[in-house]
């Protein structure tokens, strides 16, 4: 029978400083946990609504606010962390902690999904926190290529746990006994495709190198791009992005003209971020069609974004694209 290595285990071997060691524990540990209720749905009466709305003007779901606390209190406890930003909380929380780790999350991903028992997930990313005072939304307000840590977990028909540190991209499986075993390691992404996600009926909306490319893309063998291509939207980040983690692929969320003044709908500090910087440290690219996504100077904490990512040979097409206008 194989056996794995587990998370504990692995990350005692990595290159990382003990205080992120113990930053990305409770992150897993957390996950773990969240896993637990996603999985009990209806019968610990977490589906629905919370009858709130979130800093975006979103309507909250109950599972939104559960992962929220859950993941804050675990940071807050947890000694190395510095400060927490939450998709779902308006305001920078600083723990009152000097030095160590800022961590931003999405505590559930894919929201829509939760009612209709499709996967979900969490997305986090790991920030040095200033070494001289508590830190304040300045501080968080750093680009992507600072991540000393990002990833997510998956909540599908297997949890799963995509991680980068200081290296490549590992990936764990949780046991049935709750532990995360090392079942993918080095993941990457191969660099040419066959196969986009991007919400297409927003078609109507877009700007016309998107509309161009995904044109080419449904021509198949008879257009500009001679191969046919196949097509999925899971609506869940997550899970979208762990299917090119595994496959390959192309994820879209351009501008569209819907909401004109909006830059695009993921968000730059705990969506863009943290999934750039798994499929970067795999391979492969993440743009917003001008520049890549981790040198983006963020502005304001709950920024949103417009992204292009996946294999590296695909992602330039759209952005070659991208730049003729
Ligand atoms: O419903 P749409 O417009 O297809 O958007 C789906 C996208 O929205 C998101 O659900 C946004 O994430 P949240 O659920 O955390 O708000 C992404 O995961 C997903 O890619
Ligand atoms: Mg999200
Ligand atoms: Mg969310």
């Amino acid at each position: 029978m194989t056996t794995f290595v587990d998370l504990a285990a692995w990350l005692a071997a990595e290159p990382a400083d003990a205080a992120l060691k113990d930053v990305v524990q409770s992150v897993a540990a957390t996950c773990a946990q969240i896993s637990g209720v996603v999985a009990s749905g209806a019968l610990s009466g977490s589906l629905g609504a919370a009858g709130s709305t979130n800093v975006q003007d979103e309507e909250q779901k109950k599972l939104d606010v559960i992962t929220n606390d859950l993941l804050s209190d675990a940071l807050k406890a947890c000694g190395p962390v510095a400060g927490l930003a939450s998709e779902e909380l308006e305001e920078v929380e600083p723990t009152g902690r000097v030095g160590g780790y800022l961590v931003t999350f999405d505590p559930l991903d894919g929201s829509s999904n939760i009612d209709v028992n499709v996967s979900v997930g969490t997305i986090f990313s790991v920030l040095p926190a200033p070494t001289d005072h508590v830190p304040a939304e300045a501080d968080f307000l750093q680009p992507g290529r600072n991540q000393v840590a990002a990833g997510y977990a998956v909540y599908g028909p297997q949890t799963m746990l995509v991680l980068t540190l200081s290296g490549g991209v590992n990936a764990f499986t949780l046991s049935a006994d709750g532990q995360w075993l090392l079942t993918h390691p080095d993941l990457s992404i191969k660099p040419d495709t066959a196969e986009f996600a991007i919400n297409m009926s927003n078609q109507r909306h877009w700007a016309d190198p998107v509309r161009r490319y995904i044109d080419g893309c449904l021509q198949g063998k008879e257009g500009p791009r001679a191969k046919n291509f196949n097509m999925r939207w899971i609506a869940s980040m997550v899970a979208d992005v762990h299917r090119i983690m595994m496959r390959g692929g192309i994820f879209m969320y351009p501008w569209d003209a819907r909401e004109p003044g909006k830059p695009g709908k993921l968000r730059l500090m705990y969506e863009a971020n943290p999934m750039g910087l798994v499929v970067e440290r795999a391979g492969g690219r993440a743009t917003d069609g001008a520049e890549r996504i981790l040198d983006i100077q963020p502005t304001k904490l709950h920024q949103r974004v417009p992204v292009v990512l996946g294999s590296a040979n695909e992602v330039e097409v759209v952005r070659s694209e991208m730049q003729r206008g």
